[in-house]
């Protein structure tokens, strides 16, 4: 099967500026691949590229096994810009089908589109009354038009709060699950940790972490937490048979140690038995993981 989307040594520049250098990705069918990095890191820059509407200067893309900007290309592809503007006089369905025309599509689509946003109760009114979130959704409704391979969404939960940020997520796994692949950056770590299949770290135009959640961990060899909550009665005995563990102030101890060290450490506190009443293990977020890169590149 043709990958969706193939980026091999990319580099662009800006004058002086390199705002890409030397990134690589490939995304299958019905991945979701999150793009993070600082502000000026190149992630606008890598999807204006995809999308054809820039050059660059070395490398190689295929998007759906087309040069990015093709006309095949385009037939496939689909983008949400960060703050998509809409005319506030029309109504939602009336924008909809406002874009079908330009894609040649049929406009009886419209509400259908917009109930797959779950905007099917507005259509009929007018986007100047929409909220932000329901406003992404008419940007979301526009992306699916065509049924696109490759969606490429810049910050699209960016002024969502967090039940529709919940609900628009929900949507593109939707999207996944039936093939489509789907690149988006985001600022906010805790929902792409969760609702994204890899990510890509970029600082200053350079590829500094690539992959899956795990592997990022493991490339990032952060120290993992371990918290131990005594038994009834037993959190002076515990913490005796634990000297490097800190109490906690909801009276849990707390523990750091090396990825390798885990299962040692692990199998010592069960051995503990009934002195511990429950044990959790506290990976590095992707807050951590994602400064842990950021720092080494000197951000
Ligand atoms: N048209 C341009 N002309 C000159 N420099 C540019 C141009 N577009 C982008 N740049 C520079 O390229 C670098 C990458 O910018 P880009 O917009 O891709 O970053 P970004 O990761 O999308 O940032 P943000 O999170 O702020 O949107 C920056 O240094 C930026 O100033």
């Amino acid at each position: 099967m043709t990958s969706t989307l193939t980026i091999s040594r990319l580099t662009k520049r800006f004058g002086d500026v390199e705002a890409l250098c030397d990134v690589s990705l490939t995304l299958e069918p019905g991945q979701r691949v999150a793009l993070l990095g600082h502000n000026g890191a190149g992630k606008s820059t890598m999807m204006k590229i995809i999308l054809g509407l820039i050059p660059f200067d070395a490398g190689e893309v295929t998007v759906c096994g087309a040069a990015p900007g093709s006309s095949s290309a385009r037939a496939q592809v689909a983008y949400l810009p960060e703050n998509a503007a809409f005319h506030p006089a029309l109504t939602g369905e009336e924008q909809i089908r406002h874009y079908l025309a330009l894609r040649r599509e049929p406009a009886a689509q419209a509400m259908g589109l917009l109930g797959r946003v779950g905007l099917g109760h507005a259509g009929k009114r007018r986007i100047g009354t929409y909220s932000k979130g329901m406003r992404q959704r008419v940007g979301l409704a526009q992306a699916l038009i065509g049924r696109p391979r490759l969606l490429v969404l810049d910050e699209p939960t960016s002024g969502l709060d967090p039940v529709s940020r919940r609900d628009f997520y929900a949507l593109l796994d939707g999207l996944a699950a039936e093939g489509a692949s789907i690149l988006l950056s985001s600022h906010v770590l805790t929902e792409v940790e969760a609702r994204t299949d890899r990510i890509l770290i970029l600082s200053q135009g350079r590829m500094v972490a690539e992959g899956t959640l795990p592997e990022l961990r493991r490339a990032a060899a952060l120290p993992v937490g371990i918290s131990v909550t005594p038994a009834p009665g037993q959190a002076e005995n515990l913490a005796l048979a634990l000297p490097a563990a800190v109490a906690a102030s909801d009276g849990s101890l707390r523990l750091t140690c090396a990825q390798d060290e885990k299962l040692g450490i692990l199998a010592r506190i069960t051995a503990l038995g009934a002195r511990v009443a429950d044990l959790e293990v506290i990976p590095p977020s992707l807050e951590d993981i994602y400064s842990s890169f950021s720092r080494r590149d000197g951000q």
